[in-house]
């Protein structure tokens, strides 16, 4: 059984004088102990299914999917305090900007603090509690690599540089010790001295505590770096998953093929200064989406048939939502592919 289970998600958002649908049939998978990315560019809906994950959905949103599960159980089904529950104890998040998730006038020690639930205190006097959780604070800022952690125990959050600020996150979100760690593009930005660190040691949380994480991330040398699925978004569509080595070895979406030759790490003859290969256009807005598939006006294979929305097949454990799909093998026709049960 999957970790995270979500099954044709679609987000509608309520813009006033229209109702708008942000994301469209969105699948995705995450099992125990993996590492999914969730890829796309700016805009494509990202942040809008970890929303819909973690159910912070405001007023003028709203949800509908066949599920969303979280070991076998239903999250939409859930009262808010169940749902708050398993936030607080089993699915952490990781922000892009850590200078913002941190409350700037409390300091970074009792912060820590906080984030350890009761359960892990013992009872006993209240210095004594305090005593174990001031102990508990100082292993959380050992293990993500904070060895002096006298240093920032005492400070507030704009005294300390980002690279710890984001380190100080990753202690808060994994003191419940939680099975899922989603990182919303939490490298972004960062030189790539400091990525790494942080990519580093994500990768040892998931090989020695069996993290799951879902990586929200544009940075296709990061994931391919450390991901074992990977999940291609465009436009509020799911358009390809699978195993990383198939997605980059033999992509069968065009817009996959292009996200791919866009980065320069991926074309390992390209010449210096060569023009990157991309798709001509821009992502449409949400009040501009063309009808089925999304890619439609931008991608080069695109014919009629493409005005409605593909089902998903796939090839293995390899998904694609394709109608004219790149590299299947030769002499084997579309439509052997099983359409997949969703
Ligand atoms: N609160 C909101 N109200 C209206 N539209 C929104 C809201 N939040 C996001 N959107 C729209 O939903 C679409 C997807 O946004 P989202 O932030 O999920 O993209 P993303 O893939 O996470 O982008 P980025 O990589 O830049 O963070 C965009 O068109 C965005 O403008």
């Amino acid at each position: 059984m999957a970790l995270l289970e979500i099954k044709n998600l679609t987000l509608f958002i309520d813009a006033g004088d229209e109702t708008v649908k942000a994301l469209e049939k969105v699948n995705l998978t995450l099992n125990e102990g993996e590492i999914r990315a969730l890829v796309g560019e700016s805009g494509s809906g990202k942040t809008l299914i970890v929303r819909a994950i973690l159910g912070a959905i405001p007023d003028n949103w709203s949800i509908k999917a066949d599920r969303i599960t979280y070991q076998g159980k239903s999250l939409l089904d859930m009262s808010g305090e169940q749902r708050r529950q398993i936030m607080r104890r089993e699915i952490a998040v990781v922000f892009q900007e850590p200078a913002s998730a941190l409350d700037p006038s409390v300091k970074i020690k009792e912060q820590i603090k906080e984030s350890i639930p009761d359960e892990f205190i013992t009872k006993a006097w209240p210095w004594k509690q305090n005593k174990q959780r001031e102990e508990l604070t100082v292993n959380l800022l050992h293990r993500v690599g904070i060895k002096n952690h006298k240093r920032y125990m005492e400070c507030y959050p704009h005294e300390i540089p980002t690279d710890i600020s984001q380190k100080i996150m990753i202690a808060m979100a994994l003191a419940s010790e939680p099975k899922i760690l989603i990182a919303d593009d939490s490298t972004r930005g960062m030189e790539s001295a400091t990525k790494t660190q942080i990519l580093r040691l994500l990768l040892k949380f998931n090989e020695t505590k069996k993290l799951a994480i879902l990586f929200v991330s544009h940075d296709l040398l990061a994931i391919t770096s450390m991901a074992h699925s990977m999940t291609v978004l465009y436009c509020g569509q799911t358009v390809e998953s699978g195993k990383v080595k198939s997605l980059l070895k033999r992509p069968l979406h065009p817009y996959t093929k292009a996200l791919l030759d866009s980065a320069p790490s991926f074309q390992v003859s390209l010449p210096p200064k060569s023009k990157l290969v991309t798709l001509e256009g821009t992502i449409p807005t949400l009040q501009h989406l063309p009808t089925g598939c999304r890619l439609g006006p931008r991608c080069p294979n695109a014919r009629k048939e493409c005005v409605m929305v593909p089902v998903p097949r796939n090839i293995q454990d390899h998904l694609y939502s394709c109608h004219f799909p790149l590299h299947l093998p030769k002499n084997t026709k579309h439509k052997v592919y099983k359409e997949v049960k969703l």
